[in-house]
């Protein structure tokens, strides 16, 4: 169905107020659920591929008169999304101007809630700094705290290994030559022991606004000098690899070099990588209108490879530089767009008390093994 497509990156998340600034260029599109149906109010039924069942669909005013309001119906959404979702940039007084008067309340925002997602981490008062539109991306400040940093790095130190990629028809393992760096996956049971590292995944989660089903296992990640992860996507739906967003943070940034780049163009690929590098700001910022963030302990960047539409983003294409000086490390939290077999939430989490009947459904195993981008 042609509406599922399209809405399914779109986050799918219970958020406070406090979430929905950032997302004044979005819809923020929920899945009602029941305990919170009657306030409000229900509307349509509707299979919503990110919660995996059948949901109604509840639909709440932002407007003062209209709060609590049933105001849109599901079937105006095929028609209103991709208005909305189309064009450049829509903030929240363009969306209620492009949906018209008859949508004006409810344009703005469309609450979600997703049952599983009904987590105790509330992130409040988060500043979210948009660094791009096309990919969207967003900056947090401290999203770590340097304890956090520590341990993570401390967990993953004895279990890195040496990027390598996979002969398809061989099988053997030869150094990666896009990525040259160490990374360890957090896919123990052992790992979602430790309420911390558990803490961390939701707290990602949170802030992705994608159910913990979605979720691969935690990645960390170390460069040292003359380290490199070459432009490449995180979402390649080609080989069946379709993530919706990546929560990247910093946990230690080098002394110089490993600016993670959104070139936004070709040009910074294979033998003008490192010239990229050497020259963000003329390369990167100025001739492509990329980005280049650097990294800061604890800070956290939020980028979607899918647009609202569902649609791949090429802009979001992106590279780790080589590091010039000390150390790098990172932690990645890849969000596929559909529920993954391989999530920590379905391997070892137990199921919240009370939420058995509400539990995301556990997805067929599709074979594709562990991910390799
Ligand atoms: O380390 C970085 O700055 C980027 C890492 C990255 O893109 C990845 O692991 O997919
Ligand atoms: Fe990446």
């Amino acid at each position: 169905m042609r509406l599922q497509a399209r809405i399914v990156s779109l986050c799918c998340f219970r958020s406070g107020p406090s979430y929905i600034p950032h997302m004044s260029d979005a819809m923020v599109l929920c899945v009602g659920c029941s305990k919170h149906g009657p306030r409000f109010g229900t509307i349509a039924s509707h299979r919503f591929p990110m919660c995996g069942r059948q949901r109604s669909m509840s639909l709440l005013g932002s407007d003062r008169r209209m709060r609590g309001k049933p105001t849109l119906h599901v079937g105006s959404l095929p028609r209103i999304l991709p208005r909305l979702c189309w064009r450049r940039r829509f903030p929240a007084h363009e969306a209620l101007q492009t949906a018209g008067a008859e949508h004006e309340a409810e344009a703005a925002i469309v609450l979600c809630v997703c049952p599983e997602s009904r987590s105790k981490t509330a992130i409040r008062d988060v500043q979210l700094i948009e660094v791009s539109y096309s990919p969207r991306a967003l900056l947090v400040e401290e999203f770590l705290s340097k304890e956090e940093c520590e341990a993570l790095k401390r967990l993953a130190s004895p279990r890195l290994q040496d990027a390598k990629t996979i002969n398809r028809s061989t099988g053997a393992a030869l150094p990666d030559k896009v990525r040259t760096n160490s990374q360890m996956y957090f896919d123990q049971a052992s790992h979602y022991q430790d309420p911390m590292v558990v803490a961390i995944q939701e707290r990602m989660q949170v802030l992705a606004r994608i159910p913990p089903g979605h979720g691969e296992p935690l990645q960390v990640g170390r460069y040292r000098v003359g380290e490199f992860y070459q432009p490449h996507y995180d979402s390649e739906p080609a080989q069946n690899v379709r993530r919706a967003a990546t929560v990247l943070v910093y946990l230690e940034p080098p002394e110089a070099g490993g600016e993670t780049i959104f070139p936004k163009h070709r040009r910074c690929q294979e033998a003008d990588f490192e010239d990229c590098c050497s020259r963000i700001e003329e390369l990167v910022v100025k001739e492509g209108g990329g980005f280049a963030v650097k990294a800061e302990a604890g800070t956290a960047v939020l980028f979607f490879s899918h647009d609202l539409d569902g649609q791949h983003n090429p802009l979001s294409m992106h590279a780790s530089c080589p590091v010039l000086q000390g150390e790098k490390w990172v932690a990645q939290q890849w969000f596929r767009l559909e529920p993954y077999a391989g999530s920590p939430f379905f391997q070892f989490r137990k199921p919240v008390e009370g939420s058995e009947g509400d539990a995301e459904p556990r997805p067929q195993e599709e074979g594709d093994g562990p991910p390799e981008l």
